[in-house]
């Protein structure tokens, strides 16, 4: 028997509407109890609610009747004035009538466990909500509306025919075998394979477009990249000195480029160093290069090419930067932009090349396959096992059978289509409280 709960729907502290929610079995008890009745259901209801005597609010109130709701049960909003202490009267008359207060993401996580909607599109709400830049929110729509979900689905039909072929190869085992096999199961698990192998190589576009485009500085120590920082992040975030080291941590800011979030780090510049601490900040720096989808190489007049040359990769972009000192040499094989964060001059451009930058690499028509970093440990893991059963067909069905099951295996935990306890703990506690 599940309990009833409830939260606060909207961010606590004064506003114009506060909405709490609640859901489960007890739900009618409780609107009795607050004198709400039997408003119509999915009918915005006008009632005057209080608590044995004591008025709470005239306030709106929506009932749903179970299954037909956003978590598949009973449930209710009440729509209450804004303000802190009716929030909390209200809070006090449902934890009174015997309601308890909801943990993080537990509306939604009912709303899965009642089967309306998969893990991924219970994602895909957590997503919705943190989305900061519309390609953010976009993507999570499409996730909320099955697109992940489909594709996956879409995988896993195929997987399951190849299996059916295999089983029936395992229990009717006097045909010839392994001709049969390799002539059905064998080109469904290559197209498989092959469509497994472009959703992987994706770019991690869904990744970076949910968690952000990352793009570091690098250069020689002095070069001006903490000054170039501050003016892309249009805040003095960074220490800027004239001393050569002054920057050691990697300092990050997130910023929105052309409707796309994007990581910004300022680093070390890159010396031989004796310094302990400076050698540290240099490694960091190198590790945060190495790792980001585009790096800024970074020259002010007269710098040498130094360590920076061998973190840069092709597609980077080197500034020529104190471009109100003169231009730094620019370098072989890589495109260059002159930049003065000092009087302005190329900030502008250098927007526009980063959007059309972020437009190439993170816009697509078709829908990613991977948002997250757990899909893609799946989606991977998935891929090994199909391509072990591919080669195993040729020596027997029973293990191309155990590859097969393995890889619906790792599929089906995307969407939750299989029993996930571990999952959904990982999944449903990042969520805010009231979802
Ligand atoms: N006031 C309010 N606004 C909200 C929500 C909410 O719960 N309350 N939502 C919460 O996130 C989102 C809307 N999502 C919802 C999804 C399904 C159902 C629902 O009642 N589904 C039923 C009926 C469908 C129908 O009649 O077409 C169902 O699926 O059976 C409600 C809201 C955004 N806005
Ligand atoms: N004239 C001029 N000076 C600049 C410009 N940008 C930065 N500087 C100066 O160059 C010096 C170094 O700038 P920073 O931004 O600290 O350089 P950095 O690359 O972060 O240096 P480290 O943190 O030591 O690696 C400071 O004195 C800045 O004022 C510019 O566009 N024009
Ligand atoms: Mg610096």
């Amino acid at each position: 028997m599940m309990d009833t709960i409830f939260a606060l729907a909207t961010p606590p502290g004064r506003g114009a509407i506060a909405v709490i929610r609640m859901s489960g079995p007890d739900t009618n008890r409780a609107l009795d109890a607050l004198g709400a009745g039997r408003p119509t259901p999915r009918l915005a209801t006008l009632k005057a609610l209080s608590h044995q005597g004591d008025r709470i609010d005239q306030a709106l109130v929506l009932r749903f009747v179970g299954p037909q709701s956003y978590t598949g049960e009973d449930s209710a909003e009440l729509h209450l004035h804004g303000g802190r202490a009716i929030v909390e009267a209200a809070t006090a008359a449902l934890i009174a009538i015997g309601i308890r207060p909801a943990e993080p993401g537990e509306f939604t996580r009912r709303a899965f466990q009642n089967g309306r909607m998969d893990l991924a599109q219970a994602e895909a709400v957590a997503d919705l909500i943190d989305a900061e830049t519309q390609a953010q929110a976009h993507q999570a729509l499409g996730q909320l509306a099955g697109a992940l979900s489909a594709t996956y689905a879409g995988f896993r039909r195929d997987l399951l025919q190849a299996l059916a072929l295999v089983e029936a190869e395992i229990d009717f085992p006097d045909e010839d075998v392994p001709d049969h096999l390799a002539s059905n199961a064998g080109p469904i698990l290559d197209r498989l394979l092959g469509d497994l192998d472009r959703a992987l190589a994706d770019g991690q576009r869904g990744e970076r477009v949910r968690d952000g485009y990352r793009i570091v500085l690098i250069g020689e120590t002095n070069a001006g990249k903490s000054s170039l920082f501050n003016a892309l992040v249009e805040r003095e975030a960074a220490i800027v000195t004239p001393v050569a080291g002054t920057t050691r941590d990697v300092l990050d800011a997130q910023l929105v480029i052309g409707g796309y979030a994007v990581t910004l780090s300022d680093t070390a510049g890159l010396r031989p160093t004796d310094d302990p601490v400076e050698a540290e900040g240099v490694r960091r720096a190198q590790v945060r290069a190495a790792e980001a989808e585009l790096r800024l190489w970074v020259r002010a007049p007269g710098d040498p090419e130094g360590a920076a040359a061998d973190h840069a990769q092709p597609g980077d972009l080197v500034i020529l930067s104190k471009a109100d000192r003169g231009l730094a040499a620019s370098v072989e094989g890589f495109e260059s932009l002159a930049v003065s964060p000092l009087t302005g001059q190329g900030l502008s451009q250098l927007h526009d090349w980063i959007a059309a930058r972020l437009a190439r690499d993170l816009a697509g028509s078709d829908f990613p396959a991977v948002t997250r970093e757990r899909h893609r440990r799946r989606l991977s893991e998935a891929r090994d096992a199909v391509a072990a059963a591919r080669s195993a067909l040729s020596v027997g069905p029973e293990m191309a059978g155990d590859d097969l099951r393995r890889a619906a295996q790792a599929l089906a935990r995307v969407t939750g289509a299989i029993d996930v306890e571990d999952v959904l703990g990982e999944v449903f506690s990042t969520f805010c409280i009231g979802k």
